[in-house]
């Protein structure tokens, strides 16, 4: 059992480790009550190890779907990339019917605590293709997208404005590694304004026909549990001349996510606890550095970023 009592202690490893004063008025955002940290010490070095290389040194790998985006909002899940497409006007009530029991079937296996990865990836790879086989051919077009999109109340977290803007500002390649459908995960950060040229997309991109409409599913296939041979597949396109990571995922299939960089020196893996919060908490706050559970915002992410990027 982990509690997440600010600054007290982590019995996952029974140490005691605190906050240094300094950090703690400079991140004032590391004591809100959704803030769970294994090894505060920990953290506090590779935060300030980051400030001192400076933003020129660092490069931001995330996940998309229910990480960059919002979970829920005012008691009501938000869509992913897949359920915008799929509760969409583009697709037929068959479809839709289809997809939701795919989705009721599928989900809880993927959030399964006592599932290991070995026993979901079968189920993952189930999931992901009988959901693109049924949405290839519903004769999607390109063009129909963005409206799509705008009518479906897709949310980033809270502070994505922010989060967004002062990567580009200091020319801080932000990587995202999804495995949704990346022209809808575009098409949502189009919309929100903030596809700026410092961001690039790993993600399951559709195919179309010369009439523009979608007929298969490019490359590989991109599931929650596969995301690091994709990365390691990938790894002349990252940014290598920059080895400090800000990880950013909501699944412990994210963790991985940085595994093609080479020459690593520090990285900070951030963890969004979204769902089954007291049964996952355990191996979330064994995992990832900092662990935010039911937090719909980027409060955490934008001040670290603040501080790393305030010492340049
Ligand atoms: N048919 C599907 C398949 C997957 N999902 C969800 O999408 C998420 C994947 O995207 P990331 O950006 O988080 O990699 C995943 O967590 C699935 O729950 C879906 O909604 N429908």
């Amino acid at each position: 059992m982990v509690f997440n009592v600010p600054w007290i202690f982590s019995p996952v490893r029974s140490v005691l480790t605190v906050f240094h004063q300094l950090i703690k008025c400079e991140i004032p955002e590391l004591n809100k009550a959704s803030v769970c940290v294994r090894d505060k010490g920990r953290v506090e070095t590779i935060i300030n190890n980051m400030r001192r290389a400076g933003p020129n040194a660092l490069q931001v790998i995330s996940d998309f779907d229910m990480t960059l985006t919002r979970f829920a909002h005012n008691g009501t899940r938000c869509p992913t990339t897949h359920n915008i497409l799929h509760s969409s006007a583009l697709i037929s009530d068959d479809c839709k019917a289809k997809m939701t029991d795919l989705l009721a079937h599928y989900y809880p296996i993927e959030i399964d605590n006592s599932m290991s990865v070995e026993e979901k990836v079968p189920h993952m790879v189930e999931w992901w293709t009988q959901a693109h086989d049924l949405l290839v051919q519903q004769r999607i077009r390109k063009d129909q997208l963005a409206q799509a999109v705008r009518d479906s109340g897709s949310m980033l977290r809270e502070g994505y404005k922010s989060f967004f803007d002062v990567l580009q500002q200091n020319s801080v390649p932000l990587l995202i590694f999804s495995a949704g459908i990346g022209d809808i995960l575009e098409e949502v950060i189009r919309e929100h304004g903030v596809f700026h040229p410092n961001v690039r997309i790993f993600s399951n991109y559709m195919d179309y026909d010369q009439h523009g409409v979608a007929c298969a599913f490019k490359g590989e296939l991109i599931h929650t549990f596969n995301k690091r041979e994709g990365a390691l597949q990938n790894t002349h396109q990252f940014v290598h001349d920059r080895t400090n990571v800000l990880l950013l995922g909501d699944s412990l299939g994210d963790l991985n996510m940085a595994d093609g960089v080479k020459d690593l020196h520090d990285i900070l893996r951030i963890g969004y606890l979204n769902d089954k919060v007291e049964e996952r908490r355990e191996a979330y706050v064994s995992s990832y550095d900092i662990v935010l559970e039911k937090d719909e915002t980027l409060d955490v992410p934008n001040a670290i970023l603040n501080y790393i990027t305030a010492g340049k």
